[in-house]
């Protein structure tokens, strides 16, 4: 069993982060609801235990409360902001309504240099706060070990049970020295090692893949984006020629993605591999269709069509293979009024029904997406596939507004090769979340070569983001833009214009449909 470390999310926005960061240190850790009973938790022998912030307040009725057995365990515990008001409230401390918000920068002054949690840091550092209730009494054994402008209880320390509270943050980038309170607590104070490494991870892997499958067959739709192509190496690692990966060509695919994904997996890898054109169908079914949900729903319902019909031919297998990451299956604690309500019909395009007559294979449910491409590198595949943008599964077809037609996706793909090329040769494609080409169903009047043009325009996005939840357009060098634009414009027939998108998300969304 790993070395792990549990985390009880009570709504934070940041609960995953400190998952990762706790990874980043070469520690397992999970994320558990913060009403999991004590039992539970202990039967899993964690290291330590960390209690995330939340939204609510500690004081008010119906507050989230954790199992009160978890401060018994006897293993060291952490609360963040909301974590630390639980641990103080609960061994007798008192938290109160706050005179303001302590919202963004502060700076942390450590009082105690002896805590091991600040052990190897000096003595100011810059820290991040989001919080508006306040220790106003520090609990029975607790002592406070730094303070910041607006409280003396920054940190606080129980030594001899080995509990310990932040009110700021250590798990977001703008505490900078964060990382390093995190490797403090999980590797001095909860004394795990340095065990989770992807290298190590692949060997866990493959013997329970192997496990569960046995001698049988197992079916993986590959799309050549990067969960499912890492989940394809790493399956056939662990049962070689049992594996058989079918990809389907829709019609909306890059410029050289359907031959990229045969030359890396059939040829290199030596991957069974079912190959299904069925462009012709897809577009077919697309013509004259200008609505974008509409667009999406038919390739979405035609995908599950082409796949299923692919599966019988791929002959009886008794397992469907899925890239199904952490982040995925966390079940997290509903934030009232959280606005990730329905925008488009994402996600799930691309994806398959529940109920096919498979049993589930999924050896990345349990990893975050650095670990997932880490993991990919370890197994050789390209730096092309494993630190690609991601791309929509319903590919050109959400960037070409309007009706999709054969004539569109080939101006598009033409358009697109250029932006990948260039902004990979800029060395701007690996530094931001997306860039691409988009084509606007419009067509404005041009010159070349002292003769009228009449054609279409390209708009160009480049967007920052975390997550793909919000996005920020990226400032790309002019002289790039301007490469862009001369080689669109004069390698790309059919396009006369090309314009640069200075939205962000929100309240625009990254791609345009
Ligand atoms: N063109 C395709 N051919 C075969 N399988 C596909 C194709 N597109 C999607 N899939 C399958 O459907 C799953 C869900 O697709 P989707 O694009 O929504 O997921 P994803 O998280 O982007 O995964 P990936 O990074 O593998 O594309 C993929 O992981 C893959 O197994
Ligand atoms: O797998 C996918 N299937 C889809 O249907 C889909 N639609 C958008 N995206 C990607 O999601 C992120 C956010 O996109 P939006 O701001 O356009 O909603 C961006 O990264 C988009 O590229 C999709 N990915
Ligand atoms: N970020 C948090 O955990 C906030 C905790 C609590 N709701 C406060 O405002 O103080
Ligand atoms: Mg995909």
């Amino acid at each position: 069993m790993n070395e792990q470390i549990v985390i009880l999310d009570f709504g934070s926005q940041y609960t995953q982060v400190i998952a990762r960061r706790i990874r980043e240190c070469n520690v397992y850790s999970i994320i558990l609801r913060y009403d999991t009973p004590a039992e539970e938790i202990a039967a899993m022998q964690p290291k330590g235990l960390i209690l995330s912030g939340g939204p609510a307040s500690v004081y008010t009725k119906g507050a989230p409360q954790p199992d009160k057995a978890i401060f018994d365990l006897g293993i060291p515990i952490l609360g963040i902001c909301y974590g630390l008001q639980l641990v103080a409230q609960y061994l007798g401390g008192k938290v109160e309504k706050g005179q303001k918000r302590e919202y963004g920068k502060g700076t942390l002054q450590v009082k105690d240099s002896f805590c091991a949690l600040f052990a190897n840091l000096p003595e100011k550092l810059q820290v991040w706060n989001s919080h508006g209730d306040k220790l106003t009494k520090l609990p029975r054994g607790f002592k406070s070990v730094a303070i910041t402008e607006n409280s003396d209880y920054a940190a606080i320390e129980n030594h001899a049970k080995k509990m310990y509270g932040l009110q700021f943050h250590p798990e977001v980038a703008h505490t900078p020295q964060g990382r390093e309170i995190i490797s403090n607590f999980v590797h001095n104070i909860c004394g795990c090692g340095k065990l989770w490494t992807m290298h190590s991870y692949i060997d866990q892997a493959v013997e329970a893949i192997r496990n569960q499958v046995g001698n049988e067959k197992v079916i993986l739709g590959l799309s050549g984006g990067v969960d499912s192509s890492v989940a394809a190496a790493l399956l056939h690692k662990a049962i070689g020629n049992q594996l058989t990966c079918i990809f389907v060509n829709n019609g909306l695919l890059r410029g050289r993605e359907a031959k990229t994904v045969q030359e890396v997996f059939g040829r290199h890898f030596k991957i069974k591999l079912q190959y299904e054109d069925a462009s012709n169908l897809f577009l077919k079914r697309l013509k004259g269709v200008t609505d974008p949900e509409r667009k999406r729903k038919i390739i979405g319902k035609t995908f599950i069509e082409v796949f299923e019909a692919a599966t019988k031919r791929a002959g009886k297998a008794k397992f469907l293979a899925q890239g199904t990451l952490y982040p995925d299956i966390i079940e997290s604690v509903p934030i009232a009024g959280n606005p990730a309500a329905m925008i488009k019909s994402h996600h799930n395009v691309g994806g398959l029904p529940k109920k096919m007559r498979f049993q589930l294979v999924e050896p990345l449910k349990s990893l975050f997406k650095d670990e997932v491409r880490e993991l990919g590198l370890e197994l050789g595949l390209p730096r092309e596939i494993v630190l690609r943008q991601p791309f929509p599964g319903p590919g050109l077809a959400v960037r070409i507004l309007g009706e999709v037609t054969p004539r569109r996706c080939e101006i598009l793909r033409e358009a697109d090769t250029i932006v990948v090329e260039e902004m990979k040769t800029s060395g701007w494609y690996y530094k931001i979340w997306q860039s691409f080409a988009v084509l606007l169903p419009v067509k404005s009047v041009g010159v070349m070569g002292d003769e009228r043009t009449y054609d279409y325009t390209i708009a160009l996005r480049a967007v920052e983001s975390q997550d793909g939840m919000t996005a920020d357009w990226v400032k790309l060098p002019y002289d790039l833009l301007e490469k862009l634009s001369s080689r669109i414009i004069n390698e790309v027939k059919g396009v006369n214009r090309v314009c640069f998108d200075i939205s962000s998300k929100p309240p625009a969304t990254i791609e345009w449909e």
